[in-house]
């Protein structure tokens, strides 16, 4: 567990977010359970609903690279308290990541929480629920 590297990886990756509409950088690094980092950052759209957040970037990077076995996630933005992520990437991250998965979320100060996905998105929809 090297979670000061993924830390600084996640603050560091907002520096490739594509935000010209919010001008707020957001960084994701999710980790697999083999140690392989994927970094995350958002991008923005003209057609604002288009945007994709970072923790999602981060997800379908790995995903598409063929990962499914996760065992941590670090979220940064330069918020006044630790970053929340949105509903939508709540849910994603419910589909692929265990329910007792950390994800620590900060700020660029250096707050941090610490909190897991299933306390983000209590009684998440699920393939279990269809
Ligand atoms: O946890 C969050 C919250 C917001 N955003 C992005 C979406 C949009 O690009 C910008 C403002 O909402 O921040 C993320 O990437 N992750
Ligand atoms: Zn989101």
């Amino acid at each position: 567990m090297d979670v000061e590297k993924w830390v600084k990886d996640a603050i560091e990756i907002r520096k490739a977010a594509y935000v010209p509409y919010s001008h707020f950088e957001v960084g994701a690094c999710l980790v697999t359970k083999s140690g392989k980092e994927y970094l995350g950052c958002n991008i923005e759209n003209a057609s604002y609903g288009l945007s994709n957040c970072a923790e999602r970037t981060a997800i379908f990077k790995a995903v598409s690279e063929g990962e499914r076995e996760f065992q941590y996630m670090v979220i940064a933005g330069d918020t006044d308290e630790p970053i929340v992520p949105c509903g939508a990437c709540r849910q994603v991250m419910s589909e692929f990541c265990e329910k007792d998965m950390p994800v620590l979320l900060v700020n660029t100060k250096g707050d941090r929480r610490l909190t897991t996905v299933g306390e983000l998105l209590p009684g998440a929809f699920s393939k279990d629920d269809m």
